[in-house]
């Protein structure tokens, strides 16, 4: 019989339910309650943004809405899309078609297991591919979607799914995109140019948060930022795992179905020269439902070097904050280092 610290997924130590007799191993303990009790959780408002304003409304409208996102990129990070057109049955679809994949047997997942993380398909558990001490009560299955479009071979309907899911948040995101270029005065032409937006990198993540014995002591993800552009993300019903951080307190969010959460990514901070600074978010889990979220997100094209956009750098007469980078010698950077000021300050120009 297989030990609790033989199974790599949590899944698996779940099901398996070896931590009953032995406890949490010591491991996946990454929380202390002491700390965790001196912590501010509040229940606030996030900023709201109404898509069909954005794309179909008067001037007006459609201006207000510039000025909404970019509000909410200047003081949150984040912000729910309301009425965003995509249908809540494709996104139900979508959550069930990790979950099938999740159930999948151990040796059919294990096809995809994680050996880098520019694989086209990798699953695997926790959050960073360097092995830590410390474990995330989360599985996840990662996938490139876009410009070259997989998915694993099973469960069977992943593909045509995952295929509609990417086509729709990618124009979703797009749209916003443009909307946030807007927002910073820049030239959308800019962006199609030097971000590649037709061939930008999207990535679509499924990740499992069974439910945990000792909640309190353990985290599904740890305070982090994406490293993306923009990233969406929805989430079955049931418990709200996703804390923000917003002026030093953790909110809880409210991810209901006929909204998207729209998460700001560290892409974002560098192109806007630090004026719109990516969301730092971590993941609770609960100790009665199993969380299955969905996210995706778009970023540069792997090789092309993103620099602050030049006429925000202009405009503000003050040298580029950031230095150029490739997304893939971002990544690879942020594989090292978990925590995303330390990432950041490596590319900050002295
Ligand atoms: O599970 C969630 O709500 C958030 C997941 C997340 O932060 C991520 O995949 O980067
Ligand atoms: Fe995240």
């Amino acid at each position: 019989m297989k030990t609790p610290l033989q199974i790599s997924c949590v899944k698996e130590f779940a099901d398996y339910g070896g931590f009953d007799a032995t406890g949490l191993p010591s491991l996946y303990v990454t929380r202390n309650p002491a700390i965790s009790e001196a912590e501010t959780i509040v229940k606030e408002e996030i900023p709201t943004v109404d898509f069909a304003l954005l794309r179909n409304g008067s001037q007006d409208e459609r201006l207000k809405m510039i000025h909404d996102i970019k509000r909410a990129c200047k003081e949150w990070g984040c912000f729910t899309l309301l009425n965003h057109g995509m249908p809540e049955s494709l996104q139900t679809a979508m959550i069930e078609a990790f979950a099938e994949f999740f159930d999948l047997t151990t040796e059919e997942k294990q096809v995809y297991n994680i050996k880098n993380v520019f694989d086209s398909v990798s699953h695997g558990t926790s959050y960073s591919l360097t092995m830590t001490e410390e474990r995330y009560w989360r599985d996840f299955l990662r996938i490139y979607l876009h410009p070259e479009f997989n998915s694993p071979a099973k469960p069977s309907g992943f593909r045509k799914i995952s295929e509609e899911f990417g086509r729709q948040s990618r124009e979703i995101l797009s749209e916003l995109l443009r909307a946030i270029w807007e927002s910073l005065e820049l030239e959308v032409s800019f962006m199609e140019e030097s971000l590649e937006l037709k061939s930008s990198n999207q990535i679509l993540v499924g990740n499992l948060y069974p439910p945990c014995p000792q909640p309190e002591l353990v985290l599904g993800m740890p305070p982090h930022s994406d490293p993306c552009l923009l990233s969406l993300l929805i989430q079955n019903k049931g418990f709200n795992g996703l804390q923000v951080l917003h002026n030093g307190k953790w909110v809880v969010t409210q991810i209901i179905t006929d909204s998207l959460l729209i998460l700001t990514g560290d892409f974002l901070e560098i192109v806007s020269n630090g004026r719109y600074k990516s969301i730092c978010h971590r993941v609770m889990v609960s100790n009665e439902s199993t969380r299955i979220s969905v996210g995706t997100s778009l970023s540069p094209p792997l090789e092309n070097i993103i620099v602050p956009a030049p006429t925000l750098v202009e405009a503000s007469n003050s040298p580029a904050v950031f230095r150029g980078i490739t997304f893939k010698e971002f990544v690879a950077l942020k594989c090292q280092n978990i925590s995303k000021s330390s990432v950041m300050d490596l590319i900050k120009k002295m």
